[in-house]
């Protein structure tokens, strides 16, 4: 890093049809340790059903929707609460390192090496042709994968406590993304999605 690089900036990963940014640590108020406590404990947590070819499942985390705007996803209408003062102090910080703006937030809890999120694209109408996704992480390293639609492609990212990763421009017209099960023993991980949901 030369003496012009502010350590505050996201730093591009290359990739085709899409955008990718990363920051190993978000500038915060707080440790990350207390930020994760927090949101452990001041979140709705909830293990919601969603439907997988037409049949009900439970997902494998818990999760909470807070904003300003309905938002479907995985088949599911989800009804978001306020956001908290915490919740709207990270977005403020998330919207200046970004330089964009967000309305709401979905977050994740992978209580230990079990829980996971399948492959998907963040591709919901209500966030437009080209969402800008502001994936913030405290607590335990997983391994976010990339995976392009069409091609034989594949991007592994480890994502570490107090990041931020930056999905941009065609990246969920063109890729799908997840996180595995592992084998090896995880602690707590919680994750945050900013996104900008038009409201119709
Ligand atoms: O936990 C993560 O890093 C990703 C979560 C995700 O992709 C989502 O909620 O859409
Ligand atoms: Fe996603």
């Amino acid at each position: 890093m030369d003496l012009f690089d502010s350590p505050d900036t996201l730093q591009p990963i290359p990739i085709d049809d899409g955008e990718l940014s990363f920051l190993p640590q978000l500038p915060l108020p707080a440790t990350n340790a207390e930020i994760l406590q927090r949101l452990l404990d001041e979140t709705a947590w909830k293990k919601e059903t969603i439907f997988v070819w037409g049949k009900e499942q439970k997902q494998p985390r818990l999760s909470a929707w807070y904003g300003d705007a309905a938002y479907t996803y995985s088949g599911r209408l989800f009804r978001p609460l306020p956001l908290t003062s915490l919740l709207r102090e990270l977005q403020d910080i998330v919207e200046r390192v970004t330089a964009r703006r967000f309305n709401s937030v979905l977050l994740n809890c992978y209580r230990n090496e079990r829980d996971s999120v399948g492959m998907h694209s963040d591709d919901e109408p209500e966030l437009g042709p080209a969402p800008a996704i502001a994936s913030l992480t405290f607590g335990a390293t997983r391994t976010f994968i990339l995976k392009h639609k069409t091609l034989p492609k594949t991007l592994k990212l480890d994502l570490t406590d107090g990041s931020l990763l930056l999905m941009a421009g065609p990246l969920q017209r063109h890729w799908k993304h997840g996180i595995n099960k592992e084998t090896k023993p995880r602690g707590v991980r919680v994750n945050l999605t900013f996104r900008w949901i038009v409201s119709r």
